[in-house]
This record gives structure tokens, sequence and C-alpha cells, in this order.
């Protein structure tokens, strides 16, 4: 990504008001396909203005060639307005290639062109060297208008200067000062046409390589928002979600559930995790607290939504389960941990690290979780109490007769 913003950079490096703007290779087609719609459109525009004006200028035939009124009126209507008719059906419904289209349009200008250079050289009016004028007025539409490539721009005026010298050498006069005329007229018309072409076409390059720079920009912002969101959410010792991922995963959870949907969040807590660290060391600990999280994720599995509240407490949420699958559940979140098998010589518990869970069971009212959080909070404090490496569970839904909660196992050593 950095490195296409950097080509697209480089791309707007250009020298001098002629400098050329590279689109870089990978975004040509790019560029092609946003300005497709435009470019199509042009050439409908320049058929259209061109039909306009070979059939308008019929009138000026009686005054340019008296002598051939008919010929020219039989060309611009039988053979000009026919053809730019059709091609105006066809540009519409065609769905060629832009470049087959933008051919045939020239092709159809240049019929045009070259129709009326026939009248110069039929004609032994000297007006009718109005129609070299006229012709370039044409080239100049085109080259400026159709929005073409440069080449095809170039051959282009070619053509039309080498069909107006070959009607002037064709035609009655045929003076050598007329076809200076013509080079001169050539030069005065075609020339800034070309550089026109030249210019607006670079406009074009720049503005796309602008917009997609500016949208490389953007999508690279919005990468790193989502990265540092990410991060925001994430802690970085365990990998698993922080206090504010946990909380932020389970409310839009919580989106998808009706008041009805039961859910039960377990509190986890290390067993004698200070005198763990103080023994084994800092970085003891923080290897027990990686393996620790990573086996309580692992347990929490496929169901459960598990996160780091801080320090050594783990909690994890998992909806729509059952009185009986809960105890299972939390059992074998305990015993994950202490499969582990990692030595604590200094707990009471047990020899190995070991963790104390209290679960609440309940209905999530009205989307809110915190009710459900203080009961699994005091569940695990009274596992705690009661002597560690234990599963305490309420269950707010069908609570025991005599007891409002229950001590569901007492790890062996
Ligand atoms: N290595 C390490 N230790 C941590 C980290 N966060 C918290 N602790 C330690 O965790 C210990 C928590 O101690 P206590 O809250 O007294 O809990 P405990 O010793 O497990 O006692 P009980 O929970 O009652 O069994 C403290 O020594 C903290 O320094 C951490 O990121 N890395």
């Amino acid at each position: 990504m950095q490195e296409n913003t950097t080509e697209l950079d480089r791309a707007l490096e250009t020298e001098g008001w002629l400098g050329r703007i590279t689109i870089p290779p990978e975004q040509r087609n790019a560029f092609a396909a946003r300005t497709l719609a435009l470019r199509r459109q042009l050439l409908l525009i320049s058929v259209l203005v061109g039909l306009g004006f070979y059939t308008a200028f019929a009138a000026g035939d009686w005054f340019a060639v008296p002598d051939r009124v008919w010929l020219a009126l039989t060309l611009r209507f039988a053979v000009i307005l026919p053809c730019g008719l059709a091609l105006l059906y066809w540009l519409r419904h065609a769905r060629c290639r832009l470049i087959v289209q933008q051919y045939v349009t020239c092709a159809f200008h240049l019929l045009a062109v070259t129709l009326l250079a026939v009248l110069i050289a039929l004609s032994d009016s000297v007006n009718a060297l109005g129609f070299v004028f006229a012709n370039y007025a044409v080239l100049m539409a085109m080259v400026i208008s159709m929005a073409l490539p440069w080449r095809l721009v170039v051959i282009l005026a070619g053509i039309v200067v080498a069909i107006q010298a070959l009607a002037i050498a064709l035609g009655p006069l045929q003076l050598s000062v007329l076809q200076l005329h013509n080079i001169m007229i050539a030069i005065v018309i075609v020339g800034p046409s070309l550089c026109a072409n030249w210019l607006i076409e670079n406009e074009r390059r720049r503005h796309f390589v602008l917009i997609e720079r500016e949208e490389n920009r953007k999508r690279q912002l919005a990468e790193q928002r989502d990265m540092l969101s990410r991060l925001a959410a994430l802690d970085p010792l365990t990998e698993l979600a922080n206090r504010r991922g946990f909380h932020a995963g389970l409310e839009s959870d919580l989106e998808r559930y009706s008041p009805d949907n039961v859910m039960a969040i377990a509190m986890i807590d290390i067993d004698y995790f200070k005198p763990y660290n103080d023994h084994y060391g800092h970085a003891a600990g923080d290897r027990a607290l990686r393996r620790v999280a990573q086996a309580l994720a692992e347990a929490a599995r496929p169901k459960g939504r598990a996160g780091r509240l801080g320090g050594e407490e783990f909690a994890i949420a998992v909806p729509g389960i059952t009185a009986e699958e809960v105890v299972l559940y939390a059992e074998r979140l305990r015993i994950s941990v202490q499969r582990l098998a990692m030595a604590h010589h200094y707990s009471t518990a047990a020899s190995v690290v070991t963790v104390s869970i209290g679960v609440a069971l309940g209905r999530i009212p009205a989307g809110n979780t915190a009710a459900l959080f203080e009961v699994a909070d005091a569940a695990l404090y009274q596992a705690k109490a009661a002597g560690r490496n234990r599963v305490v569970i309420h269950d707010l839904i069908q609570p025991v007769a005599d007891a409002s909660w229950r001590c569901f196992s007492a790890g062996a050593p």
C-alpha cells in the first residue's frame, strides 16, 4: 500500500508544463475504467455537434461552391447525415471496445472532411477554399473534444493536412501560395489543438492520480484505525480480549439476544498467584498467565467468549447454555488449567497452578449483564473462601431450594 502511494506520488512529479504524467501500470486499467463513460459520451457529443455543423453550413454552399451546390447538398444530406445518424445509433447501443468506437468516429469525421475536400477539388470557385478553414475547425473540435489517444490524434491531424493539400493540388487553382496557406493554417489551428489535447489528457491523469492517492490514504487510515482499535481491545500479554474488548464483544453479542436468552458468566482467578510471582519471578508469572489464558480460551471454545479482565483475573461469557451443561463446562475450564501441571509449591490448594471459578447463570435483563457479573463475582469469592481450585455456580433461573448457590467441585490436588 505504502509502495503504491509513493508510486502515485512519483507519477505527479512531472517537469515542465508539457511533462507527461504517467499512471503506474497497475493503475492503468482503473484509469481507463474510470474515464470510459466520459470518453464514450464525448464521442457521442462530437458526432452530434459534427452533424449540426455539417448540415447547418449547407446554407453556405451557395456562396462557397455555387457551381457544385447540388453535389454539396447531396453529400451533406444523402451521405454525411445518414452516416452520422447510423453512427449515433451504433455508439449508443454497441457494446464494443472504446478504441473501436474511437476509430469508427474518427473515420466518420474523416469522411466528412474528405467530402468537403472533394468539393474544393471540383469547384472552380475561389470561395471553396473556405472549406479548408471549415475542415480545420472540424479537426480542432475532434482533437480537443473527443479525448482521443495522443497517437491517434497526431495521425488524424496528419491525414487531414494531407487531404487538404491533395484537394488544393487537384483543384482548378493549383496555386502554391494556397499550399502555403494550408500549412500556415494547419500550424495555427492544429498545433494549439494538439497542445490542448495533451494538456486536457494530462489533467485527467493528474485528477485520477490525485483521487487514487486520496483514496489510498483513506484506506490506509481506515486500516490503521482498525488495527488501533483491535490493539486497544487486546491484552498484549495473553492476546485475549482485554476488559474493554471483552465487554465490547459481549455487547455486540447481546444485540442478537432477546431478554429470554440465557447466558453464563464465569469469573476466573488464578489461586495464590502472588506467591507464585514472588517465588518464581515475574517472567515466570507472565509465562503462567499466557499458558492459563491459552488453556481457558481453548476450553471455552466454541461457544464461549474469553477475556483477561486484568491481573490474574479472567472472564468467559457463554450464551445459550443450560444448567446441566454449565456444570460440565465450568469444570472443563478448571481442569484445563490444572492439567497444565505447572508446579506451584507455594499454593495450599494444590501442588500445581489452579483457578477458582465463580459462575452466574441467568437471563439477561434488557441486554444488561452487569447483574450477572456481580453474581459471578460473588460466586468467585465463595469459591476462594471455600478453599480455591473449585467452581461455584449461582443458578438464577432455577435456584436450589435451600441455597442460592452450589459448589460443584473441589478439585483434587
Ligand atoms: N507476572 C505478572 N504478574 C501479575 C500481572 N498482573 C498482576 N500480577 C500479579 O498477580 C498477583 C495478584 O495477587 P493477589 O490479587 O494478591 O491474588 P492471589 O495471590 O492470587 O490470591 P488469591 O487470588 O486470593 O488466591 C500480584 O502479585 C500481581 O503483581 C502480570 O501481568 N504479570
